[in-house]
C-alpha cells in the first residue's frame, strides 16, 4: 500500500503522523511511505531520518492526498484537507466529529473511510489510541494551569504546592480517566491537594486503593461539583463519554462560587468541553477570562510536546496500520472488533453511533457500511 504522511497545518502543531521507526517498519513490511518535505523538521524528525527508514519525501500535501491509498495523521483534517480527501481513501488521525459538523459534512461528502484514533478500543474497556495522548495532555495540564494561576497571567497568584508556612492549593479533576489520574499525580507531586470526582465507583475504589489519602475522591454529582468549586484554585475538566459530545458539568452561574483569578483548565475541549464557558483556544493563545475566572481550552494540548507526543502516538498507532497497510481497511476492520470501533465515516455514512445521534445524520453500523 502508498501511505502518505503530510505536515500537520493546525495552529502550533508540530507532531508528525508517523516517526521514522514506524516508516520502517511499515516498509519492512512491503509498503511504500510518502512524507511531506519537512514534516517532521521541527521536533528533529528530518527528512534524512525517514529517508534512512525508506521513506520517500515529497514536495507537497496535495501530491500526498493524491496519490496516497492512506494518509496517516496527528489532528483532524482542517478543511482545506478535506477538500483532498477522495473516496476509498483511508484517513488514519484524531477527528473528534460531534463537536464538528463541519468537519463531519467534509467527510461524509469526500467518500473517504474515516477510523477515529479516540474511538478504537481494546480488550480492557479502554481507548489504547487516545491513552498516549491523554497521558500527555493530563501531565501537562498542571503545569498548564500552574502558569495561569501566576497573577501576571490573570490568575490569583497561588503556587500549588505552597511552601513551609503556607497552605498548598487545591486542585479539583473532574473524571479520574487517564487524562485524571495524570493530572493527579502531577498535581500530587507538586504537594498541592487534589479531589478528583469521576461517575464511576469502579474507578473512584482503583484511585483510592491507588492513593489512599493523598487524595480525596467523590462520586461526581452537581452537588459535589458546587461544593468542591467553592475551595479549588484549579479545575481540570478531563471526562469522556466515547465519541460524544461532553457533558457541560460547570456552568457559567457556577463560576461566581470560585475564588477570583482561580483556573480552569478544560482538556475535554477537543469533544466541545465540559464548562458552559469554554471554547476553544490555541497554543498562540490559550487563556481567556470569564467572570474573573481564566481559562486554558486548548484543543491540541500535546502539539506543546510535539516530540515527546509524536514518539508516543506512533507507538500505539503503528499495529493498526501496519493491519491496515497489510489487509486493506475492510479485511482490516472485519477482522478486528477494536478497530472497528474506530470507524466514524465510510462512503459518505456516519458509522458511530453517539457521531450520529449528536450531529442528526442516520447511523448506519460500521459492519453494514462496509458491507
Ligand atoms: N485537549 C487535548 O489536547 C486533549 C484532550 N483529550 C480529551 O480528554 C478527555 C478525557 O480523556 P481520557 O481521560 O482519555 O478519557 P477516559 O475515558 O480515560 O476518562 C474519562 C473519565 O470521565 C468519567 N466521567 C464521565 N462522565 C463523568 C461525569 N459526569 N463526571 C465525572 N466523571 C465523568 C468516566 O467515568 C471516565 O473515568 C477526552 O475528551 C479526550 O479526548 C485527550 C488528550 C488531549
Ligand atoms: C487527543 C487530541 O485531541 C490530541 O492529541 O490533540
Ligand atoms: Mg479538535
Amino acid at each position: 500500500m502508498l501511505i502518505g504522511v503530510p505536515k500537520e497545518i493546525k495552529n502550533h502543531e508540530y507532531r508528525i503522523g508517523l516517526t521514522p521507526a514506524g516508516a520502517r517498519e511499515l516498509v519492512q513490511h512491503g509498503h511504500q511511505v510518502i512524507v511531506q518535505n519537512d514534516g517532521g523538521k521541527s521536533i528533529g524528525l528530518t527528512n534524512d531520518l525517514y529517508e534512512k527508514a525508506g521513506a520517500r519525501i515529497v514536495d507537497t500535501a496535495e501530491e500526498i492526498f493524491a496519490k496516497a491509498e492512506m494518509i496517516i495523521k496527528v489532528k483532524e483534517p482542517q478543511a482545506v484537507e478535506c477538500q483532498m480527501l477522495r473516496e476509498g481513501q483511508i484517513l488514519y488521525t484524531y477527528l473528534h466529529l460531534a463537536p464538528d459538523p463541519e468537519q463531519t459534512a467534509g467527510l461524509v461528502k469526500s467518500g473517504c473511510t474515516a477510523i477515529a484514533y479516540e474511538t478504537v478500543t481494546d480488550r480492557k474497556g479502554g481507548l489504547p489510541l487516545l491513552a498516549p495522548m491523554s497521558e500527555v495532555a493530563g501531565r501537562m495540564s498542571i503545569q498548564a494551569g500552574a502558569h495561569a494561576l501566576e497573577r501576571a497571567q490573570g490568575g490569583s497568584g497561588v503556587l500549588l504546592g505552597g511552601v513551609p508556612g503556607v497552605k498548598p492549593a487545591n486542585v479539583m479533576v473532574i473524571g479520574g480517566g487517564v487524562v485524571g489520574i495524570n493530572a493527579a499525580r502531577m498535581a500530587m507531586g507538586m504537594n498541592a491537594r487534589v479531589t478528583i470526582l469521576d461517575r464511576s465507583l469502579d474507578r473512584l475504589k482503583y484511585l483510592d486503593e491507588l492513593y489512599g489519602d493523598r487524595i480525596t475522591t467523590l462520586y461526581s454529582t452537581a452537588d459535589a461539583i458546587e461544593e468542591t468549586l467553592r475551595y479549588a484554585d484549579l479545575v481540570i475538566g478531563a471526562v469522556l463519554i466515547p465519541g460524544a459530545a461532553a457533558p457541560k458539568l460547570v456552568t457559567r452561574a457556577q463560576l461566581a462560587l470560585m475564588k477570583p483569578g482561580s483556573v480552569l483548565v478544560d482538556v475535554a475541549i477537543d469533544q466541545g468541553g465540559c464548562f458552559e464557558t469554554s471554547k476553544a483556544t490555541t497554543h498562540q493563545n490559550p487563556t481567556y477570562e470569564v467572570d474573573g475566572i481564566i481559562h486554558y481550552c486548548v484543543a491540541n494540548m500535546p502539539g506543546g510536546v510535539a516530540r515527546t507526543s509524536t514518539f508516543a502516538l506512533t507507538n500505539a498507532t503503528l499495529p493498526f496500520a501496519v493491519q491496515l497497510a497489510n489487509k486493506g481497511a475492510k479485511r482490516a476492520l472485519l477482522d478486528d472488533t477494536h478497530l472497528l470501533n474506530g470507524l466514524n465515516v465510510h462512503a459518505g455514512q456516519i458509522t458511530y453511533e453517539a457521531v450520529a445521534r449528536d450531529l442528526g445524520y442516520t447511523y448506519v453500523p460500521a459492519a453494514k457500511a462496509l458491507g
